[in-house]
């Protein structure tokens, strides 16, 4: 019934949390996300009836076609592209007889393959703990009656709290760690602040052609690829806009529709950039279907991390594959809220020179004082 490629895991996504009208981007883009993992997908089970629908785990009837589909197609793992508890997660894997992950697990799993710098490292560690955290509380509770072994942990403890507390400890060391880089990135702002530059972070949906914007307008050569979340650090650059205007041009990490908590929380460190800067330029691929919910999940993240009162350039991107030419959108008061470009191609870069200008000249930079900002204690 399938194709069974012969390598790496191979997986049955199920996608039910969509409005009809989106369902099919919902699907592709769960589906870009799961190979983005290096996973082969077999096959989807869905429909856009049956979204958000509680009866695929209180009745037999989905379950049962969910374990028929895994047999048939001999899947190593099924991917539910929305957050299941730790127990769900359980009670299906007893039913199906397969691992079963979440969106959430999933979007970690990226995470950890992609980090490269040390930071990188040390935050998606930190997620992926407090991932677990979660899982030590709630669905390890039968460990709760279990003896002391002697030699294996302090006295009367039981296995649980000896998981938690070495848990614990790590997450400790890792945000200590985290404290110190997150301190080093202060000074640097500080420099730059003291030379008047103002700071520019390009943000947006994964995949939107943040880098490959940065790339043109900085030739800086970061990586840019047709993957989701090929970017997890911060990089930045100093770029000469014109006569009286030089700024710092940061490229960050990409937003999703429903990013872990504990990620964002994580990536503190790195998304500091983005907090502090003086302007974001919002890239939106603007040939997706998708790119109305794309922009609402990108300022839904900006909100949590509390960067929504910082002023926004929205930039349409990827304008050749609309055929529309390169412009600039004013608002009532001459200031410019949206440009029209393609990163790909060059074309409109011109202008979105000249609206940063514009927007940096209206707002002065930030204040020192903004960024003493405490560690984040909330995981
Ligand atoms: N046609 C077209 N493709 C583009 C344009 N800009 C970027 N792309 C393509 O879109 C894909 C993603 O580009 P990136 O620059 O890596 O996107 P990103 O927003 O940095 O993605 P993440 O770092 O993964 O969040 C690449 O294949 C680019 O070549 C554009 O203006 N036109
Ligand atoms: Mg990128």
């Amino acid at each position: 019934m399938f194709d069974r490629p012969d390598q790496g895991d191979q997986a049955i996504l199920v996608c039910l949390d969509f409005g009809e009208a989106d369902y099919q981007e919902g699907v592709q883009e769960c589906t870009d996300l799961v190979t983005s993992a290096g996973v082969a997908v077999l096959g989807v089970l869905g429909g856009k009836r049956s979204r958000p629908d509680p009866a695929l785990f209180a009745g037999k009837g989905k379950v049962e076609e969910l374990a028929a589909m895994v047999r048939g197609a001999g899947a190593d793992v099924v991917i539910f592209n929305h957050q299941l508890s730790p127990a769900q997660e359980r009670n299906l894997e007893r039913a199906i007889q397969c691992r079963v992950i979440d969106r959430a697990s999933l979007i970690l799993d990226i995470f950890a393959q992609r980090a490269r710098s040390h930071e990188g490292k040390l935050q998606v560690e930190l997620a992926q703990l407090s991932h677990l955290a979660t899982r030590l509380v709630r669905g390890w509770t039968h460990l709760e009656r279990q003896k002391g072994g002697i030699g294996l942990r302090g006295p009367g403890e039981t296995q649980l709290e000896t998981d938690r507390r070495l848990l614990g400890n790590r997450v400790k060391l890792l945000k200590s760690r985290l404290a110190q880089v997150q301190k080093q990135r202060t000074t640097q702002r500080r420099g730059r602040v003291r030379a008047g530059l103002a700071s520019v972070s390009i943000v947006g949906y994964t995949n939107a052609g943040k880098s490959t914007l940065f790339n043109a307008m900085t030739k800086a050569g970061a990586y840019a690829a047709n993957q989701l979340f090929a970017t997890l650090d911060t990089t930045s650059r100093k770029l000469f806009l014109n006569t009286e205007c030089s700024i710092v041009l940061s490229d960050t990490v990409g937003f999703i529709r429903d990013l872990p908590h504990t990620l964002v929380a994580a990536f503190r460190a790195t998304l500091e950039e983005t907090v502090q800067a003086d302007l974001l330029l919002h890239v939106v691929d603007s040939a997706s279907d998708m790119r109305e919910q794309q922009i609402e999940a990108v300022n839904g993240v900006l909100a949590e991390i509390g960067a929504d009162g910082i002023p926004q350039l929205i930039v349409w991107n990827k304008t050749d594959l609309r055929g529309l030419a390169p412009a600039i959108e004013y608002d009532d008061s001459d200031q410019p809220v949206s440009v029209r470009i393609s990163a790909l191609k060059g074309e409109g870069l011109e202008l979105l020179r000249e609206a940063i200008a514009t927007l940096v000249a209206a707002t002065p930079p930030s204040e020192i004082s903004r960024e003493e900002t405490e560690p984040d204690d909330s995981i």
